[in-house]
């Protein structure tokens, strides 16, 4: 067949963009009908290109390292000839693209096949790039057998690029204009992806040995825990395997994993015994490919409070196999985590010694739930005041506490004590040195640090003891749990759950803003679902679009908006809601599909 001249897959695309058949079975290749199949499902709009760009992508990863030879190579060899090469990640995002002539590049400039933008199916339809990769084939696609009208012009074959391990790496794609395909392409493609392969094979295992031998130096130095992480392997030391178990570990190598790129660093986390620090040291230096940890105990002057070791010491662990029972998790507050229990058990002690105690975490995480729920639990005859540092008060109020307090026992949270001014700081630090022994003072700090060099810093290091509660994130264990408490506080006596479909969407996502967000997310899951158990659909786009693996362009963020709320608006009536959108009602269909919303509003 060729596809550049046929009329008879004009005729096929045609009709299949218009009713969903394909007739003409002998002229479209069956992957090619596959493909168009899949990018409809996605809805995928065929007479207009807008995809995703994320300019955060990895281009200085492995990969692009790799490939950068044996394209500088290439470039040189199709200087001045209409062939483009296109490397992209293993979901089709660009990450590099070499053009060997002016007018291609600006023709693939329009159609915006450059770096930073997503060719994956779901966005772009059927296309060298993204076609590859569903199939994790070879794939060629010509003229009218793209999906999308404005990609007709082309012509691209895309070639799978494998890590050393089996896994993908990406895909390599050779494109030219439709009039001028041929099948040296695909020999292009195929041979530069094997190129890139031998490259990511010889480098990987010279990563692989960097990273051990930094592992091995950092083992002798070190007395305690050390791990090492590479692109496909995590090592532990004999010190790590026996102090801590297998969730410590595991939360130490995800602490890690955000360290891969960029230069040494530190991080201050809560082990189950207790506070440590995490050095992280990227290897080689120059290039990471790996990571290694050293495992400190915590000699911070903000100790952690309570914790079954006392203030600040992290006491010596016997083997794993005589692990510590799990601590309870705070009474009416849901998490079942070992990080969320280990939380409980430092605040809930923090608490009976009355030991004064700063609590860091990102916003939303529950720090003030958890310091409530502790002196519930423990002080529940203490009278509760609570502070907000950011309220234009609150140092007057700091101010009087000591005298109004006088020796009542009392328990004073401070919230945001960061934005505390210098006023503030000395009223706080006043608090502290005069407060009567039954005055339990916790400081929360929204963010991980204070910084340094302003008064509050100094006044925190006077507190007992800190710790962190993890973002949700790295405990998404505690999620589910969350869910279920949260629409029992928001919807009481609805008994209202959510599917498994929504829950997985759920349990995917960021949670940029924590807790809170969840709680936020779940009352406009309500709204939209006044009666009966949430959907997918139900969910804010937010969430909805996170699990459809998309990322939206500006634009496309502003119309999923509108139309969600135009949805909500007309309780799920899409007929109306398409007419308070202007638009079609095939078109809305088309753009709920693709936004991955179902089922909104109803
Ligand atoms: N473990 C939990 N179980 C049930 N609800 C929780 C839990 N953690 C937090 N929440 C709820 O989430 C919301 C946000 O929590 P909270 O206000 O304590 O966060 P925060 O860390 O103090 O926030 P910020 O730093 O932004 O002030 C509250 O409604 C709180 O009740």
């Amino acid at each position: 067949m060729d596809a550049r001249t046929d009329p008879g897959l004009d005729r096929a695309r045609e009709r299949f963009l218009g009713d969903g058949t394909v007739d003409e079975r002998g002229v479209v290749r069956p992957e090619i009908v596959q493909s168009w199949e899949r990018s409809r499902r996605a809805g995928v709009d065929a007479d207009h290109l807008a995809l995703p760009y994320d300019p955060d992508l990895d281009f200085e990863g492995s990969l692009v390292h790799c490939a950068s030879p044996v394209l500088d190579d290439l470039t040189e060899r199709l200087s001045g000839m209409a062939v483009a090469v296109v490397l992209s990640d293993a979901e089709g995002n660009v990450l590099d693209r070499r053009v060997g002539e002016g007018e291609l590049r600006r023709r693939l400039d329009a159609i915006s096949l450059a770096p930073g933008f997503s060719y994956a199916e779901e966005f772009a339809g059927t296309n060298g790039v993204g076609t590859a990769l569903e199939g994790s084939a070879h794939a060629m696609v010509i003229g009218a057998e793209h999906f999308t009208d404005r990609l007709r012009a082309f012509a691209c074959a895309g070639a799978p690029v494998y890590r050393p391990g089996g896994s993908l790496a990406g895909i390599l794609d050779v494109t030219c204009l439709a009039a001028e395909a041929n099948d040296l392409m695909r020999f292009l493609a195929r041979q530069t992806a094997k190129d890139i392969e031998e490259v990511l094979r010889e480098r990987g295992s010279a990563g692989a040995r960097a990273v051990m031998a930094a592992f091995r130096t950092a083992c002798v130095r070190a007395r305690g825990p050390v791990l090492a992480l590479a692109e496909d392997f995590v090592i532990a030391n004999r010190s790590a395997h026996e102090t801590l178990d297998a969730q410590d570990r595991d939360l130490v190598a995800r602490h890690a994993a955000d360290h891969r790129r960029g230069g040494p660093g530190e991080e201050r986390v809560l082990l189950a015994e207790g506070p440590v620090r995490l050095l992280f040291t990227p290897s080689p230096a120059h290039r990471p490919s790996g990571v290694v940890v050293e495992v400190l105990r915590s000699t911070s002057t903000l100790r952690l409070a309570g914790g079954t070791g006392g203030a600040g010491v992290v006491p010596p662990r016997g083997p794993a196999a005589h692990p510590a029972p799990p601590a309870r998790p705070l009474v009416g507050l849901a998490g079942t985590s070992r990080s969320w229990r280990s939380t409980s058990a430092a605040l809930r002690a923090a608490a009976a010694g009355v030991n004064s105690t700063v609590v860091l975490g990102e916003t939303g995480v529950g720090k003030a739930a958890a310091v409530r729920a502790a002196h519930r639990e423990v002080r529940p005859a203490a009278r509760l005041v609570v502070v907000d540092g950011e309220a234009p008060t609150a140092a007057e109020e700091l101010a009087t506490l000591p005298v109004e307090l006088g020796t009542d026992p009392a328990t004073v949270v401070v919230r945001r004590v960061e934005a505390l001014d210098e006023q503030g700081a000395a009223a706080l630090a006043q608090v502290i040195d005069t407060a009567a022994a039954e005055v339990w003072v916790a400081a929360l700090v929204t963010g991980e640090e204070v910084g340094e060099g302003r008064r509050v810093h100094d006044v925190l290091g006077r507190f007992d003891g800190s710790l962190s509660i993890e973002p949700l994130r790295r405990r998404p264990e505690d999620v589910a749990p969350l869910v279920e408490a949260l629409l029992a506080r928001l919807a009481p006596g609805r008994r209202v759950r959510c599917s498994s479909e929504a829950m997985a969407l759920l349990g995917g996502a960021r949670w940029p803003g924590n807790v809170a967000q969840v709680e936020d997310v779940l009352r406009r899951a309500l709204v939209a679902r006044p009666a009966g158990d949430i959907e997918a659909g139900d969910l804010p786009a937010e969430v909805a679009v996170h699990g459809t693996r998309r990322r939206l362009t500006p634009l496309e963020t502003a119309e999923r908006d509108l139309i969600v709320g135009a949805l909500i608006e007309a309780r799920g009536n899409r007929v109306k809601a398409a007419s308070a959108l202007g638009m079609g009602r095939a078109t809305l269909y088309r753009r709920l599909r693709a936004f991955g919303l179902t089922d909104v509003g109803r």
